[in-house]
C-alpha cells in the first residue's frame, strides 16, 4: 500500500493503477472500523484496485460540534487498511485539500434539506465540497459509501449525476448495507464517544425502530408512531431526537402517511457525548 499525503504523488500513483484494474474510492474520516472495511471489501469483490481517503474535513462540522475531538489513529487505520490489501491510501493535508485563499462550495438543493441538513446546517455543502474534490483527484471507476449516512449518498448521487462527476453507469455510486455490532447499534466512529452504561443503552435505538417499522407496516398512524418511537428513545437512554421521520426511500419526500414506494425510517438522537444517526427500510 502507497500512502500519500499530497496530490501530484497521489496523481501518479492512480495514473499507475488504473492500467491494471478499474479504481475504486472509498472515502472516510478515519477511526475505522468494520463498516469501513465491508466497503474495501465490496470494491474489491468487483476487481477493483482501491484507493481509501482518510480526511476529517473541517468544512462539513459546525461550530459546535466535534471536530477537534473526532478520534485521529491514521498509524491503526494504515494496518488495517493494508491488511485488506487496499492499494492508496489518500491521507491529504488540510493545506492539499484547501490551499490559501479556497473559496468555493457546491451546495445540492432538495436532498440536503431537512433531518442532518437542518440539525447540521451547512454540513452537506462541506460534505458534497470535499467529496467532489475527491472525485476530480481521483477520478473513480465506482465510488462506495454506506447506507448508514442515508441521507448523505442520496446528496452523493444527486450531485455525481448533476455534475457528471461519474461514468454513467447507474451503479458508479455504490451504497453498502449498515454493518451493525451484535446487539444491532450501527457500527460508527463516534460509538467510541460512549461511557460502558451509554454504549449499553445506545441498543434502545435500533430496538424502537424496529418497533415503529413494524407497527407503521402494520397500518398504524404514522405520526402516532413517530411521537411514540421518540419517546422510547429517550426512555432508553437518550437525552434527545434531533428528528425521527418517514421518507420516501429514493428522493426522500416527507410522508405522514405509508406509502406504495420504498420507505425509510430516519433517525438522529444524542445520548452522553454522542449524536447517533441510523436509518431502516420500511416496506411498502
Ligand atoms: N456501520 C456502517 N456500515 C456501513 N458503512 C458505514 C458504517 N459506518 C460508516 N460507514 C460509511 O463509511 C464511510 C465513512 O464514514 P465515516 O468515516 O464518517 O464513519 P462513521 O463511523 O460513520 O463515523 P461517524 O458517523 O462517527 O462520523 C461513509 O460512507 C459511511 O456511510
Ligand atoms: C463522505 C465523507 C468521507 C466526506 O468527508 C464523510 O462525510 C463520511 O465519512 O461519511
Ligand atoms: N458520517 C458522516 C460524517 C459526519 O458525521 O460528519
Amino acid at each position: 500500500m502507497q500512502t500519500v499525503h499530497a496530490l501530484d504523488p497521489l496523481r501518479n500513483a492512480v495514473s499507475e493503477l488504473r492500467t491494471a484494474a478499474p479504481v475504486a474510492l472509498v472515502p472516510t474520516m478515519g477511526a475505522l472500523h468494520d463498516g469501513h472495511l465491508t466497503l474495501v471489501r465490496e470494491a474489491k469483490k468487483r476487481g477493483a484496485a482501491v484507493v481509501v481517503s482518510i480526511f476529517v474535513n473541517p468544512l462539513q462540522f459546525g461550530a459546535n460540534e466535534d471536530l477537534d475531538a473526532y478520534p485521529r489513529q491514521l498509524a491503526r487505520d494504515s494496518a488495517l487498511l493494508e491488511a485488506e490489501g487496499v492499494d492508496i491510501l489518500w491521507a491529504p493535508t488540510a493545506e492539499a485539500m484547501y490551499p490559501a485563499g479556497f473559496a468555493s462550495n457546491i451546495s445540492v438543493a432538495g436532498v440536503s434539506e431537512g433531518l442532518c441538513g437542518a440539525s447540521r446546517p451547512g454540513h452537506f455543502d462541506g460534505v458534497a465540497t470535499v467529496v467532489c474534490k475527491l472525485f476530480n483527484q481521483v477520478m473513480p471507476d465506482i465510488a462506495l459509501f454506506g447506507e448508514k449516512d442515508w441521507q448523505q449518498l442520496a446528496v452523493i448521487r444527486r450531485m455525481a449525476r448533476d455534475l457528471d462527476l461519474t461514468r454513467p453507469a447507474a451503479d458508479a455510486i455504490l451504497g453498502v448495507p449498515t454493518v451493525r455490532e451484535a446487539d444491532g447499534l450501527a457500527m460508527s466512529s463516534r460509538n467510541a464517544y460512549l461511557s460502558a452504561e451509554e454504549r449499553a443503552a445506545a441498543v434502545s435505538l435500533p430496538t424502537a425502530m424496529r418497533t415503529a417499522i413494524a407497527a407503521i407496516e402494520g397500518g398504524a398512524d404514522v405520526p402516532a408512531t413517530l411521537a411514540a418511537l421518540e419517546a422510547d428513545i429517550v426512555a432508553g437512554g437518550f437525552r434527545s431526537v434531533d428528528y425521527a421521520e418517514l421518507r420516501d426511500a429514493d428522493d426522500l419526500k416527507v410522508l405522514n402517511t405509508r406509502s406504495h414506494r420504498p420507505m425509510r425510517l430516519i433517525v438522529a438522537a444524542r445520548i452522553g457525548p454522542a449524536r447517533l444517526i441510523d436509518n431502516m427500510a420500511v416496506n411498502p
